[in-house]
């Protein structure tokens, strides 16, 4: 961290003189503090270098958070583990070059809390902004910090963790956009945007199926959600630099099973570091199906779409995918329309989508979708070490 240091030439003046800067590196989290050393006195003053990539992710519960992580951390290698001897139910991943925190650890009200006090998870009320804003600035600065935990096995806040800085820190969960001070931290953000209808397929399937819940109970609480989903959480997405938005099919009519999915990759013009990915031409309007000799498809089959567009009055590139596919391996033969991958080699994509075949999402434009958007991610973060390294060298020079 680079710091400014004020010295005085005595103690004994009355009100310190500052008389004499100079430019250090200073690794003390201790900050703009006044310190006393032998017979000077001296003011440190930081403005800290961002070290850390702070990536947000921003969707609501069970929308594919866990999913889009395991597959974003995977393209840097490594695995994501929770912190070691820590509390066994912390929400933190960490892996060689990443570490996710959960901003549900930002609650100010456990469950209790809540119910007395009449208000959701969403609700800003619920959480602290100030605390979040302190803490991720800091981690950005290489600070570490201590972030407290919210248990969702017991619904309490637990004592705090250690987190250190990382390389590239990713904050997920409802409010990751909401406040402006956490929002400018940010290098790139990115929002999960689930249909209604899709969100509650999935949930039908989590929660019933794995989790004993009953249908009425699902529904219950998808509707006491929604008008603080509607208010705090949805219009984060007018924020992000990419929109992962979830629809229920057109290519079978009235279809509303939640089965075949239509998935929309909403990218932002202009966005610093990030280059929208395309399809055959840059900017123009494209509609492709690309069954046949090279893509096995079955009912309904597949359409890819791609075009420029405005999303809340900005200029985007949209790039759609409406069907699934049948064999990953064939994926390939899309990839190779794909222009601005931010692939390192030639199948890049196909690869990751096979790796993770497993994952939810794997045979159609979710994973796919954000696959693609990790690699983006990684390409992002080389561009900004980059840059600095560069910055350095002219420094020195
Ligand atoms: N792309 C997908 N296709 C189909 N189902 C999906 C997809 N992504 C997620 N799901 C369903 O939603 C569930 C939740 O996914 P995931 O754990 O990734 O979401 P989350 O946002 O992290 O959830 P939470 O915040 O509740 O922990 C999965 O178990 C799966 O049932
Ligand atoms: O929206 C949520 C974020 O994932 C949760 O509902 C919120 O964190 C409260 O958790 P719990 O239901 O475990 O008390």
């Amino acid at each position: 961290m680079a710091c400014t240091v004020y010295t005085t030439p005595s103690l004994s003046m009355p009100n310190p003189h500052l008389h004499q800067r100079q430019v250090i590196f200073f690794t003390s989290t201790k900050r703009n503090q006044f310190f006393r050393g032998q017979n000077r006195a001296f003011t440190v003053s930081c403005s800290a270098e961002a070290k850390t990539v702070v990536i947000g992710l921003a969707a609501d519960s069970g929308c594919g958070k866990s999913t889009f992580m395991r597959r974003l951390t995977s393209v840097f290698g490594g695995a994501a583990e929770p912190p070691k001897g820590g509390n066994p139910d912390s929400n933190t991943l960490i892996s060689d070059t990443t570490t996710v925190i959960c901003l549900d650890d930002y609650h100010s009200l456990d469950r209790t809390g809540r119910k007395e006090k009449g208000v959701t998870a969403l609700n800003p009320r619920a959480n602290d902004f100030d605390l979040m804003y302190e803490q991720v600035k800091a981690l950005k600065e290489g600070i570490p910090v201590e972030k407290p935990i919210y248990n969702h096995v017991t619904g309490l806040l637990d004592p705090p963790e250690l987190i250190q800085s990382p390389k590239i820190l990713v904050i997920e969960g409802l409010h990751p956009m909401f406040d402006e001070r956490v929002r400018d931290l940010l290098d790139f953000s990115i929002y999960l945007d689930i249909s209604n209808e899709v969100k509650f397929a999935w949930k039908i399937q989590r929660d019933m199926a794995e989790r004993g819940h009953s249908l009425e109970s699902i529904k219950a609480s998808i509707e006491s959600r929604k008008p603080d989903f509607d208010a705090f959480i949805d219009p984060q997405k007018k924020y992000a630099d990419a929109v992962i938005e979830v629809l229920p099919t057109q290519l079978i009519p009235g279809d509303n099973e939640g089965k075949i999915l239509r998935v929309k990759l909403i990218m932002k013009e202009g966005s610093k570091h990030f280059s929208p990915v395309y399809l055959f031409d840059e900017g123009s309007t494209i509609n492709w199906i690309p069954c046949g000799r090279k893509l096995t498809c079955s009912y309904p089959g597949i359409k890819f779409s791609y075009g420029p567009d405005s999303y809340f009055s900005n200029e985007v590139s949209v790039l759609e995918m409406d069907g699934q596919f049948d064999r990953l391996d064939e994926l390939i033969y899309v990839e190779s329309h794909l222009s601005n991958l931010s692939t390192k080699f030639y199948g890049e994509v196909t690869q990751q989508m096979l790796k993770h075949s497993d994952f939810p999402g794997s045979n159609n434009g979710t994973g796919f979708f954000q696959t693609v958007v990790g690699l983006k991610i990684r390409d992002l973060y080389e561009q900004i070490v980059a840059e600095r390294a560069s910055a350095k060298t002219e420094a020195k020079v």
